[in-house]
């Protein structure tokens, strides 16, 4: 079957004529030693949507995060993101063509401040050379400035008084507000595509739905956002996705809506499977 075939029946399936694959994986595979963590995957990332990444622990979800930003490069296979290969792309690349993520576990440096933390991200493209610093004090000043509108837009997004404490510590913060600074990192560089890696583990119900609430909000202000999450929680899959993608030992075992996913007899046997 042809690309532009795929591309189409995913069109339709996404119930949009109009709806392109941003990203298409053909035959991933990733090995580590002897454990194949990716084994021959094929599928399409739908331009604009919400796509949940779902699958029993250890099914390769993360792993295939890791290979889509040029953490690990796939034993084989393809990936191709806007027309582009990425595999054998550097993360630096791959960061500048748009694709940022989140991680499972935090990465954000407690002592420092909101400010810091979110645009730490972004240092490659800062103009930071000593003479630049020293002998342009006003070409400094305005990047800077630029910075922290741009911090504060994003903020304000999320949550209006964060903006107020963006030049403290991060340290200082609940674990929700320091999972709304993460995907406020990630939404620096202006991505096409965001990766969010669980980002309800280790919070309350509550404060779930509130982050929950903020992606949907964040992919209402920024309608080219393409976001793709893996996520344990079936009522956050339930309430924001789009799509769903189930994944068991390294394979896509189930593709559709939360509602066609969750009758799917495949998806039962994987996650009953590994109760027992
Ligand atoms: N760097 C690595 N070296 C060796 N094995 C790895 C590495 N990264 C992942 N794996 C293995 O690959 C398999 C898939 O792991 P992965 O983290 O992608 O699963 P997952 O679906 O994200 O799981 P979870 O839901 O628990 O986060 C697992 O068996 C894991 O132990």
């Amino acid at each position: 079957m042809s690309a532009i075939m795929e591309t189409e029946m995913h069109a339709a399936s996404m119930g949009s004529s109009t709806a392109t694959s941003l990203v298409s994986a053909r035959d991933l595979t990733m090995r580590f030693g002897g454990l194949t963590a990716l084994d021959q995957l094929n599928l399409h990332i739908v331009e604009g949507e919400v796509l949940g990444l779902l699958g029993p622990n250890g099914s390769g979800k993360t792993t295939f995060f890791n290979v889509l930003t040029g953490l690990y490069k796939a034993s084989s296979g393809s990936i191709i993101y806007q027309g582009r290969e990425v595999i054998g792309q550097t993360p630096q690349e791959i960061y500048r063509s748009g694709v940022a993520r989140t991680f499972q576990r935090s990465r954000l440096s407690l002592p420092l401040t909101v400010f810091d933390n979110i645009v730490i991200g972004d240092y490659q493209h800062m103009q930071h050379g000593l003479f630049f610093n020293l002998f342009r004090r006003k070409a400094f000043r305005a990047e800077y400035d630029a910075y922290v509108a741009k911090v504060e837009a994003l903020l304000h997004i999320f949550s209006p008084p964060l903006v107020a404490r963006m030049f403290e510590p991060v340290e200082t913060f609940s674990m929700i507000d320091r999972r709304r600074i993460e995907v406020c990192r990630a939404l620096l560089s202006e991505p096409r595509l965001l990766l969010l890696d669980e980002p309800s583990a280790g919070m309350t119900h509550d404060e779930t739905e509130a982050l929950m609430d903020d992606i949907l909000q964040v992919r209402n202000k920024l309608s080219n956002l393409t976001v793709v999450l893996i996520e344990h929680e079936m009522n956050v899959i339930k309430r924001i996705t789009d799509r769903c993608i189930v994944f068991n030992y390294g394979k896509k075992i189930a593709e559709g809506t939360y509602a066609e996913i969750t009758a799917d007899p495949n998806v039962q046997t994987a996650y009953l499977g590994e109760d027992e």
